[in-house]
């Protein structure tokens, strides 16, 4: 079976194997065969080992190395013992960066699961979603909607639920002003919500004019290119200051900028993991009292409420399937910041 796999040597790319096997299906799991899997730039965080190798982390499975992914979706076709109380054969679900919780924490029955401490994360801790199958835990292999499209489904359950939640966590009022640094996967989508689902004006900062174009069919009204704008002064001269400040781009200059275009008791939604720290404008924070939040994808129920904004049209992501053998040539245009929207690995075709 063919599965995506963190490399020994962690240099960002992966190994495309073809001997790969499932792990044995566990009491409450079930068994999913992927149908499409969308790289987000976590995956190459993960297999760059960002956060430590993901070759020695979490749960092994053998001798495999881990396999990426955290964007599928796929058909449950066969049930572990005890997983028929809540998926059936046939079903379609998503697996998502949280792989599961401990269901009985503090932040697992109070709506926090995500940040739960003993929680796993596909492609990460857990085998993920890159592969020809996957074993899920039922209880949290989120179902895909009717009437959502399989493809467009696997960018909703990542880069959508994140800034769908990413929003939430700012507090998004309808009328108020967002801005999101960075027009990537996330990026797109973060303008997408915000201004359909929302109902907040949009500015956008990218480096790529291909993704501020696409920003701008999305509904932002402010576009400003890191390469030749001043992107604070022309954020805060068109908007007077943003309520939020969505920070999605791989650079620690961007986390800078959001601070500066925020308005007073405005907030600062961290999102992007470039390596590094923040440097934030200490006399600006405690001056405007602005707060900087950290968003962590969301929970199975944001994941819910976001594919159901995706299945009522309200968002489009912009999604282009690619063939398994070319996942690493899309990790590179991931590098390169030369892929707007996504690129969804199709398993249909395999
Ligand atoms: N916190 C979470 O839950 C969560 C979830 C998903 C992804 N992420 C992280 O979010 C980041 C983005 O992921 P993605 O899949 O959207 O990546 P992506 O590569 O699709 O997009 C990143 C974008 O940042 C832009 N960029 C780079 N430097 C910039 C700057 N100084 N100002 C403005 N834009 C700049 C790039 O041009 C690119 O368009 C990654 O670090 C990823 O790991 C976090
Ligand atoms: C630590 C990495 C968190 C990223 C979530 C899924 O992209
Ligand atoms: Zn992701
Ligand atoms: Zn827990």
């Amino acid at each position: 079976m063919k599965a995506a796999v963190v490399r020994s040597k962690n240099d960002g790319y992966v190994d495309l194997i073809d001997d790969w096997q499932p792990r044995a299906l566990g009491f409450g799991d079930a068994l999913v065969d992927l149908e499409y899997v969308g790289l987000c730039h976590t995956d190459l965080h993960c297999a760059a080992g960002d956060f430590g190798d993901p070759n020695t982390l979490g749960q092994r499975n053998g001798n495999f190395r881990r396999v990426i992914g955290h964007e599928g979706v796929g058909i449950v076709s066969k049930l572990g013992e005890g997983a028929d109380q809540y998926l059936k054969i046939g079903d379609r679900v998503s697996i998502a960066w949280f792989y599961s919780g401990c269901g009985v924490c503090d932040y697992c029955v109070t709506g926090n699961e995500t940040f739960c401490r003993k929680a796993l994360n596909s492609g990460y801790t857990i085998d993920g979603a890159m592969s020809q199958q996957a074993v899920v835990d039922a209880k949290y292999a989120v179902k895909v909607p009717e009437g959502l499209d399989p493809v467009e489904a696997t960018s909703i359950t990542c880069a959508g639920v994140t800034m769908y939640k990413a929003l939430k966590v700012g507090e998004t009022k309808p009328g108020q002003w967002v801005s999101v640094h960075g027009a990537g996967g996330l990026g797109n989508l973060a303008v997408q919500y915000a201004h359909n689902v929302f109902n907040a004006h949009v500015a956008v900062a990218d480096g790529n004019p291909d993704k501020l174009a696409a920003a701008k069919a999305a509904g932002a009204e402010v576009l400003a290119n890191y390469h030749t704008d001043d992107v604070v002064a022309k954020i805060n001269e068109a908007t007077g200051g943003v309520h939020n400040a969505q920070v999605t781009a791989v650079n620690d200059a961007a986390f800078s900028q959001a601070v500066n275009v925020l308005r007073t008791k405005g907030k600062l939604v961290a999102v992007a993991l470039p390596q590094g720290d923040m440097s934030l404008n200490i006399a600006k924070t405690v001056l405007d009292g602005i707060e900087v939040r950290g968003s962590l994808v969301g929970t199975r129920e944001d994941l819910k409420e976001a594919f159901q904004f995706g299945a009522e049209g309200k968002v489009k992501p912009i999604v282009e399937t690619i063939d398994f053998a070319d996942l690493n040539d899309a990790i590179d245009d991931m590098k390169n910041s030369k892929i707007t929207g996504r690129k969804v690995v199709d398993f249909t075709k395999l």
